[in-house]
């Protein structure tokens, strides 16, 4: 019977090898994130945090001796079929910047046998079989990577901020075609974004990735249950969700305080260890209210 469980990670740690055997530089900590499958779930977290890090890891493109369970199989020496990982990476292959007509470029990674579910990805997306992936935007070449990789039937999809350089039309639809297809399916989706617009009825759930580790509950639901949402969030936070004078969406009140939160605990731990009290002094005295206010985040 397959595992109810999409994805199944317990006090995950990693760090990138360094030459000269030096110890590795810890990158995550006591990450843990257990999703049920027909989940999709927002990965929060500041520059640095180390979200494509766990996505690469989940996608058994990294080692970790941690317990990391994906699709029921541990990931990294028994990589399940029906993972999907789509990064920011793919556009730098010279390959997909040469003179490759789309439909060919589409054939050559299997689109004739999945053709349609191609077409209707082709629609959402708005790709043009006749395209020239020399001669197109950054934007339309995203836009072809993203045909590519979910063309196939996949049960996990890891996306990593492919979507920052898709138009609003392109990405609404396709953020819809993903519900869909986690209601239909029981796919699964984890989305590393740092754009919450237009994102609030999308995920079932949040992980809040703070400088390499998970904070628990993780993942927490999505919409916040009230008691939640008044245990996790200072009660000006809650009031700007509510204001309908906000400047965004409810998730970007939630992922700025998040942020707000990791900055002051980067300079609290950099105090602690280096001793730069200066710079430090300055920084942790920025209250979230008053970083609001500096940056004028709240009007
Ligand atoms: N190949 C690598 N070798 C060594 N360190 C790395 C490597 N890739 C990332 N790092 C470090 O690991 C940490 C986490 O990086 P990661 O790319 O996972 O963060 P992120 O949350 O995805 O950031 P961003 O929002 O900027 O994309 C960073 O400190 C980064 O410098």
């Amino acid at each position: 019977m397959a595992d109810s469980k999409a994805i199944d990670v317990v006090d995950l740690d990693f760090g990138y090898a360094k030459l000269h055997g030096l110890d590795p530089v810890p990158v995550l900590q006591g990450v843990n994130l257990t999703l049920a499958r027909g989940s999709r779930c927002l990965l929060i977290g500041a520059n640095g945090a180390g979200k494509s890090t766990l996505l690469q890891i989940l996608a058994g493109k990294r080692l970790t001796r941690s317990n990391a369970r994906v699709l029921g199989n541990e990931v990294f020496f028994n990589t399940p079929q029906g993972v999907t990982y789509l990064g920011t990476e793919w556009a730098t292959n010279p390959v997909v910047r040469s003179d490759l007509e789309v439909s060919h470029f589409l054939d050559s990674v299997g689109g004739y046998r999945y053709k349609e579910r191609r077409d209707k990805l082709l629609d959402i997306l708005d790709v043009d079989l006749s395209w020239h992936m020399h001669q197109v935007s950054d934007g339309e070449r995203r836009r072809v990577q993203i045909v590519s990789g979910l063309m196939a039937p996949w049960d996990l999809l890891l996306l990593d901020e492919v979507t920052v350089d898709l138009d609003v039309l392109v990405r609404s639809r396709l953020l819809d075609w993903l519900a869909e297809e986690t209601t239909t399916r029981g796919a699964t989706v984890l989305y590393a974004t740092h754009i919450f617009d237009g994102l609030d009825q999308w995920p079932t759930h949040l992980c809040h990735l703070q400088l390499g580790s998970t904070l628990p509950p993780s993942p927490m639901p999505w919409p916040l249950p009230a008691s939640l949402a008044a245990d996790l969030l200072p009660e000006e936070v809650l009031t700007r969700m509510d204001d309908p004078n906000r400047r965004g969406s409810r998730l970007l009140e939630v992922a700025l305080h998040w942020l707000v939160v990791d900055r002051r605990e980067r300079v609290d731990r950099e105090i602690a260890e280096s001793g730069r009290e200066k710079r430090g002094a300055q920084e942790a005295n920025i209250s979230s209210e008053a970083f609001y206010r500096k940056y004028d985040y709240s009007h």
